[in-house]
């Protein structure tokens, strides 16, 4: 494992951009971008046209490994390249941590929750992300409802694959998302800290993770699990708030930073001038990372 890479994921000041929308977020993550679906014919169109907007991001003067972290890739974006070099490459030259997300989507919710389909060629897919210089991966799940077993369910899941993961040399961020409109929300965090502090327990010492979890309504909820040696950082997804609204919850949090998707993208549209791209990103930028860094 990269140790400076590491150590920068560790205890760097900043945060982590998700760019990682899976097929089945991008026909929203271009609409929200200004492209409507009547712009694409087929998936390769849509994929090269999210790669354009993935491009635009990742090269402007905005997203500087000064207050960005490291970056969450789409499979997709891993194998294309930016500007000559395969693009996680062109983030590690950059200073930008590349994680890869490999999870397939999410299955039905059953029992108030969603667990992750089943990854088929995940070994495989490991393989190429070492190859390809990737520090960690992303996967996530989703829950909806306060019920215990299923909870445990989304949370041993996440733990088995996420042993393959650290198998294969990379440092897995476990994403178990809390829905933010869910009825129990407050309850399903409590059960979550306690399962995933069960499975943090049973690891090695020297077998890391990261968690990516939904800000929780009780601030510092998380603080055991952030402070646990086999964490290496705890970070939040924004999860459908606004932007302002999910660094005002952040900024609640001692060390948790952000890896927002949508709370990071949500002010570029395709139409927009180069100074006007930029200039939207940099704000963007600057909130998250006052929020991720400056806190309360
Ligand atoms: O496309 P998927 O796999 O459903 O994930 C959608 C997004 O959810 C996230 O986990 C969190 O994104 P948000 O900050 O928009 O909630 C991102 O990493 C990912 O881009």
């Amino acid at each position: 494992m990269n140790q400076e890479q590491f150590e920068k994921i560790k205890n760097g000041k900043g945060f982590i951009a998700a760019l990682d929308q899976s097929g089945g977020s991008t026909p929203k993550a271009l609409k929200d971008y200004g492209i409507e679906e009547n712009q694409y014919s087929n998936e390769d169109e849509m994929y090269t046209l999210v790669h354009e907007m993935r491009t635009r991001i990742i090269t402007s003067p905005a997203f500087s490994s000064e207050k960005i972290l490291g970056a969450i890739l789409f499979e997709q974006t891993m194998d294309r390249e930016v500007e000559g070099k395969y693009t996680s490459d062109y983030l590690a030259d950059k200073g930008i941590v590349p994680f890869l997300k490999v999870d397939k989507g999410l299955a039905d919710e059953e029992n108030g929750v969603q667990l992750m389909k089943v990854i088929p060629g995940l070994d495989e897919l490991l393989k190429r992300a070492k190859e390809r210089n990737v520090f960690g991966t992303k996967m996530r799940s989703n829950i909806l409802e306060a019920n215990k077993d299923d909870i445990a369910k989304v949370v041993e899941q996440q733990f088995e694959i996420g042993k393959q993961i650290i198998e294969a040399g990379l440092v897995p961020i476990i994403e178990p998302e809390v829905n933010i409109n869910a009825k129990d929300k407050e309850a399903i965090e409590d059960i979550l800290k306690d399962e995933i502090a069960k499975e943090l327990d049973k690891l090695n010492e020297d077998q890391y993770v990261m968690l990516k979890l939904t800000i929780p309504t009780k601030p510092n909820q998380y603080k055991s699990l952030i402070e646990h040696p086999n964490v290496v950082r705890v970070v939040a997804l924004s999860g459908g708030y606004s932007r302002e609204k999910a660094n005002e919850l952040l900024k609640e949090n001692d060390n948790l930073i952000a890896s927002f998707s949508r709370a990071l993208v949500t002010d570029l549209f395709a139409g927009q001038s180069a100074e006007e791209f930029d200039s939207g990103l940099q704000d963007a930028v600057d909130s998250i990372y006052d929020a991720s860094v400056n806190k309360n």
